[in-house]
């Protein structure tokens, strides 16, 4: 089994053919604005949720740090930074009350690109909170004060362009979009 599971694996398909092609010396300088332009062109090709993304935090297992990561969806990107929302009891809500630091990862498969941002968390306000409780898709009116808006400040941006001809691209910017190489 584990021999032809791993054939299995190794033929399942690459990145797609006539991938798009990034230079960031022509690239926004703004990463909340190259974001913008990839989530745009991911939406573009068909990507059914490409404001979907992975967030990892890190919890505690027996003193040892525990990463965990889960899906979420991206609500908002201003001055706090980038938005998105969850459960104060849930088990990245507890993570993040203990150790407010996190990381998001993003991938649009049809275009070959990963987006990594990564900082501190802050708990937005509770006014904040509750209109995105209000403001979900099949919302009833409830109220929920267990419901928490967080923003990651980045301290850390990758921009990641698959290339088909394997010279993968990899833009890497610091706190305020500084290029970190
Ligand atoms: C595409 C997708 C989007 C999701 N969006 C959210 C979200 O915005 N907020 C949320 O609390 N859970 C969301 N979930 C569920 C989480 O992935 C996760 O199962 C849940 O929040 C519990 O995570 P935790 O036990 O690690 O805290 C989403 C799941 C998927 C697959």
């Amino acid at each position: 089994m584990s021999e032809t599971f791993r054939k299995f694996l190794r033929a399942l398909p690459d990145f797609p053919a006539g991938l798009p092609e990034f230079d960031p010396a022509t690239a926004p300088q703004d990463p909340a604005e190259l974001f913008r332009q990839w989530l745009d062109e991911a939406l573009a090709a068909g990507e059914p949720q490409p404001h979907a993304f992975s967030l990892a935090t890190v919890g505690d297992d027996g003193g040892r740090p525990q990463p965990s990561s889960r899906m979420l969806i991206l609500k908002n990107i201003d001055d706090d930074g980038w938005h998105f929302a969850t459960s104060r009891t849930s088990r990245k809500g507890r993570e993040l009350a203990a150790a407010p630091q996190a990381a998001m990862n993003f991938y649009w498969p049809s275009q070959g690109r990963q987006v990594r941002v990564a900082g501190p968390v802050a708990e937005l306000s509770a006014e904040a909170s509750a209109l995105d409780w209000a403001d979900r898709p099949r919302s009833d009116g409830s109220s929920n004060p267990g419901w928490q808006l967080y923003a990651v400040q980045p301290t850390e941006y990758e921009f990641w362009q698959a290339s088909n001809d394997r010279q993968h691209v990899r833009h890497r910017l610091g706190r305020n979009g500084v290029p970190a190489d």
